[in-house]
C-alpha cells in the first residue's frame, strides 16, 4: 500500500487487512502491549473508544479516550455511532463506528483494544474479525500489575478482578491467546498476527 497522511502501511501491497481484537482482564497490559507496538510502528491504527470513565492522570482526551458524559454516551448510542458498546466495572465503554470502517475500507489494518462483551459483540457483526487474548503469566502477577498500577481505589481493583475470573473463563472463545510475560515479545507476536491475519483473509478469499 502507498504511504498515506497517517504514515506508511506496515501491510505489504499484495494483501488486505482485517479487524484485530484485542481483550483481557483489567492490568494484564493490554495498553502497554499496545503503547509499545505503536512505538516501534507508529502507523498501525487504535481505534479510540469513548467512554464515561473518568479519566486517569495523564490520559488524554482524543488520544487514549474520547472522556464523555452519560447524556454524551446515551446519543452516540441512539444515533448509531457505536459499532459495539458495553458496560465494564461501572463505566460504559464503546468504539466509535464511522473512523474504523473508514479504516477497514482504506486497507489498513484495524486494532480494537474493548473487553469480553465487546469481543463477542464484534464477532457477531464481524465475522471476519480475529479476537486475541491477552492472559496473564499467573494470577497473582495479574492482582500484582493491576494493584501496582496505583489507578483504582481499592473497591474499583475488586471489581475488576471479579470481572478477570469471567474473562480469564472466556479464554477458549479467542482465536489466539498471548501470554504477557514479555512486552516487547508481545507486542512483535501481536503486529505479526495482524499482518498474518491480513494475508490469511487474502488467500480465502
Ligand atoms: N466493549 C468495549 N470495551 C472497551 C472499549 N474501550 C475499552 N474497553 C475495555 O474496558 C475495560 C476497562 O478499560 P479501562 O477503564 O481503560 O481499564 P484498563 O483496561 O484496566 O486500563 C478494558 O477491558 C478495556 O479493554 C470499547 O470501546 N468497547
Ligand atoms: N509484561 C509485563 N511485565 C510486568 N509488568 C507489566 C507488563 N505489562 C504491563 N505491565 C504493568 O502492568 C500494569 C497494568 O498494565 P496496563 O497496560 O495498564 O494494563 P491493561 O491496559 O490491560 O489494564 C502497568 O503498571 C504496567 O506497567
Amino acid at each position: 500500500m502507498a504511504a498515506t497522511s497517517r504514515g506508511t502501511s506496515p501491510v505489504p501491497p499484495d494483501v488486505r487487512p482485517r479487524l484485530t481484537v484485542l481483550s483481557g482482564p483489567s492490568g494484564v497490559g493490554k495498553s502497554t502491549v499496545v503503547a509499545h507496538m505503536r512505538k516501534v510502528h507508529p502507523e498501525v491504527w487504535l481505534s479510540v473508544s469513548a467512554t464515561t470513565r473518568r479519566p486517569r492522570p495523564g490520559e488524554r482526551n482524543g488520544v487514549h479516550y474520547f472522556f464523555v458524559d452519560n447524556d454524551e454516551f446515551d446519543k452516540l448510542i441512539a444515533n448509531g455511532e457505536l459499532l459495539e458498546w458495553a458496560e465494564f466495572a461501572g463505566n460504559r465503554y464503546g468504539t466509535p463506528r464511522r473512523a474504523v470502517l473508514e479504516r477497514l475500507e482504506a486497507g489498513e489494518p484495524v486494532l480494537l483494544e474493548i473487553d469480553l462483551q465487546g469481543a463477542r459483540l464484534v464477532r457477531q457483526s464481524m465475522s471476519d474479525a480475529r479476537l486475541i487474548f491477552l492472559a496473564p503469566p499467573s494470577w497473582d502477577e495479574l492482582v500484582r500489575r493491576l494493584t501496582g498500577r496505583g489507578t483504582e481505589a481499592p473497591e474499583v481493583i475488586e471489581r475488576r478482578l471479579a470481572a478477570a475470573k469471567v474473562e480469564l473463563a472466556a479464554e477458549s472463545e479467542f482465536d489466539t491467546t498471548l501470554v504477557n510475560t514479555s512486552v516487547e515479545d508481545v507486542a512483535r507476536e501481536l503486529l505479526a498476527l495482524m499482518l498474518q491475519t491480513s494475508a490469511r483473509r487474502e488467500s480465502s478469499d
